[in-house]
């Protein structure tokens, strides 16, 4: 801790109320409390806020207890209590069934979204609120630079967004974790501490610890989520960009279905890029594809072309080939397999 860096000053009010001035004429809000300070700073804040409304969304606060530390249920109770002596309602929602061997935090992570978002579903509200702060933004974009991820992936989260057909909304983006540990400590609130946070088994863990150390060179949280800002306006236009190419191909190539390959090939690289990746995902794969993966594509589609030689290529359950001049990018067909009685069938 630097002892001379000013206090944390708590989230007043007033700020509170600009944070959530988009949630006024919203029926009804999910909030998602882990528990944990940051959850609970939201829960805190979002009652006060409602309380000091005549009229504004019914909001739930919805705890999931992932079952996989024995202290998560008493924490779900004590969010309990604390919703309720707050004057709102709350759910503890279990993930019941098998539990992976590995990939605990992603399949947590999923199973936590599923829930919440069926919860909301059953509350009539078109929106959870989950209270990531400018510290996860940063450890977010951190942990996504290590794993080579593009513009897209360093944008960081998004303030608003949709998963699993419900809207997420992330207000606290730009409020550092402390202050909202500062606003608990002002209003005498307790929280949970989850000891899972400093396991050096997670990525997200042992990322966290360099935190401090990145600071003290001035790459702080505030300059990651200015990152995240300036890429993510970056990103939006080049989407635009995208979007104009598309038109553009598809007005050039009439009724036929694919791209002018020797259009296509004119774009841009960043632009080809995200024109596959729209084409690949039109295909709904369950795991849509790499940035790596699509681009190792594009370079073998380059290299065919400038070698006059035929392209074919599967890649996320979809083929893309360059047939008459034309790029695409269809279904692949189901792959053969062999059945037991030794007949060749399809899977
Ligand atoms: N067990 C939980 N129950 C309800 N909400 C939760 C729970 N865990 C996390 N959340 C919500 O998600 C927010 C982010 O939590 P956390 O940083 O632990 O998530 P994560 O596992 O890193 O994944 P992600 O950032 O993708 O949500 C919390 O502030 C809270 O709003």
């Amino acid at each position: 801790m630097d002892r001379n860096a000013p206090a944390a000053e708590p989230v007043s009010a007033q700020e509170a109320r600009q944070l959530f001035a988009g949630w006024k004429r919203i029926p009804a809000l999910v909030l998602a409390v882990s528990g944990g300070p940051d959850s609970v700073a939201l829960l805190w804040l979002a009652a006060r806020w409602r309380k000091s409304l005549k009229k504004g969304p019914d909001l739930l606060a919805v705890t999931v207890d992932h079952g996989l530390r024995a202290a998560a249920s008493h924490e779900a109770r004590d969010v309990k209590r604390l919703a309720s002596a707050l004057g709102i309602a709350h759910r503890t929602l279990k993930w019941s069934g098998t539990k992976p061997k590995t990939g605990v935090p992603q399949a947590a992570r999923e199973a936590r979204y599923t829930l919440l978002a069926r919860a909301a579903r059953s509350a009539s509200a078109v929106a959870v609120v989950t209270a990531h702060t400018q510290d996860d933004q940063a450890e977010t974009i951190l942990m996504r630079l290590s794993r080579g991820s593009g513009i897209t992936g360093l944008g960081g989260m998004a303030a608003q967004t949709e998963r699993h057909g419900i809207g997420l909304l992330r207000p606290f983006l730009d409020i550092p974790k402390a202050r909202l540990v500062a606003t608990l400590d002002r209003a005498r609130i307790g929280y949970a501490s989850d000891p899972t946070n400093h396991d050096p088994a997670y990525t997200r863990s042992r990322l966290r610890t360099l935190m401090p150390v990145l600071a003290s060179e001035g790459a702080d949280a505030r300059t990651f989520a200015r990152l995240a800002l300036r890429l993510s306006r970056a990103d939006a236009a080049l989407e635009r960009m995208t979007d104009g190419a598309e038109r553009y191909l598809r007005l050039r190539g009439g009724e036929d279905s694919g791209f002018d390959a020797a259009l296509f090939s004119a774009l841009a690289e960043e632009i080809q890029v995200r024109l596959l990746r729209r084409a690949l995902a039109g295909g709904m794969a369950a795991h849509p594809p790499e940035l790596g993966q699509i681009e190792t594509l594009l370079r073998a589609l380059v290299q065919a072309q400038s070698e006059g030689r035929r392209f074919k290529r599967s890649l996320a359950g979809m083929t893309v080939s360059v047939e008459k001049g034309r790029l695409v990018v269809r279904p692949a067909p189901p792959r053969r397999s062999i059945h037991p009685s030794g007949r060749s069938g399809r899977s």
